[in-house]
């Protein structure tokens, strides 16, 4: 794994966003895989303010989101399609043929699980997969105990995942207690990894996955075994972690 150290949240976003903007220029069929949750955010930003100054273009860009909600239509303002739209898709022209989601509005989820990794393998796999960590170590929304060979599939959330993310709904009740994820293995099959990290409240977590053994009790330690990992910390996340060592 290559640690690049940044001095906060704004710098890693740059990072992250000059990283998938040079493969989108190199690539013809670039096929990138992306992250909800607050992490992410400023690096769609800065990735509109590129696109809006004419420097990168999505034309040829496919894009395959980690997961979703189960139970909550697409048009929801709380389902990651609706925040990809808003923070990404609907201002720098990614139509709906180019980006994908698991749809976790599907009549028949499992199947659907199974569609999900025919499209990405279609498509010749994932070139680059931006992550967040989540505080359990949670990758996309797999949970500890998820087994590393895991492909896309229907999740039970964690209490402390539903906390979490209650900050984007009304109350705890509203947040669903199931998604659809990319499994461990599917996010491993990714050529290329870049595992955003910024803030204090990640610093445990950060120093788990720095130092920890390979166990499926926190997932985010089987990124150790990917021959391309690049994590991006902040200081915040990273000089606390270190503290800790
Ligand atoms: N399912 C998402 C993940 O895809 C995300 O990377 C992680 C961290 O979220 P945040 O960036 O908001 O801290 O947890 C969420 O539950």
């Amino acid at each position: 794994m290559q640690l690049v150290k940044v001095d906060n949240y704004e710098e890693m976003s740059k990072k992250a966003c000059s990283i998938i903007m040079e493969h989108i220029q190199e690539n013809r069929n670039p096929v990138i895989g992306l992250a909800t949750g607050s992490t992410p955010e400023k690096l769609y930003s800065c990735l509109i303010d590129e696109y809006k100054q004419g420097k990168v273009s999505f034309e040829n860009v496919t894009t395959f989101n980690l997961d979703e909600y189960v139970g909550l239509k697409k048009d929801d303002a709380n389902s990651y399609h609706h925040y990809m739209k808003e923070k990404l898709f609907d201002h720098v022209g990614l139509g709906v043929d180019q980006v994908h989601l698991p749809d976790g509005h599907s009549e028949d989820l499992e199947q659907d699980c199974l569609t999900y990794e025919k499209q990405i393998e279609e498509a010749g796999g994932i070139d680059i997969q931006v992550l967040g960590l989540g505080l359990n170590g949670h990758i996309g929304f797999n949970e500890p105990g998820t087994p590393f060979s895991s492909r896309t599939h229907v999740v039970e959330l964690s209490p402390s995942t539903r906390s979490a993310n209650a900050r984007f709904f009304s109350s705890i009740e509203e947040v669903p207690t199931q998604a659809i994820s990319m499994g461990i293995a599917s996010i491993m099959a990714s050529k290329k990894i870049l595992l955003l990290v910024s803030g204090k409240q990640k610093a445990e977590a950060l120093h788990r996955l720095l130092n920890s053994e390979l166990t499926e009790d926190f997932p985010a330690s089987i990124l150790q075994t990917h021959p391309d990992v690049t994590i991006i910390a902040d200081e915040l996340a990273l000089e606390a972690s270190l503290s800790k060592s």
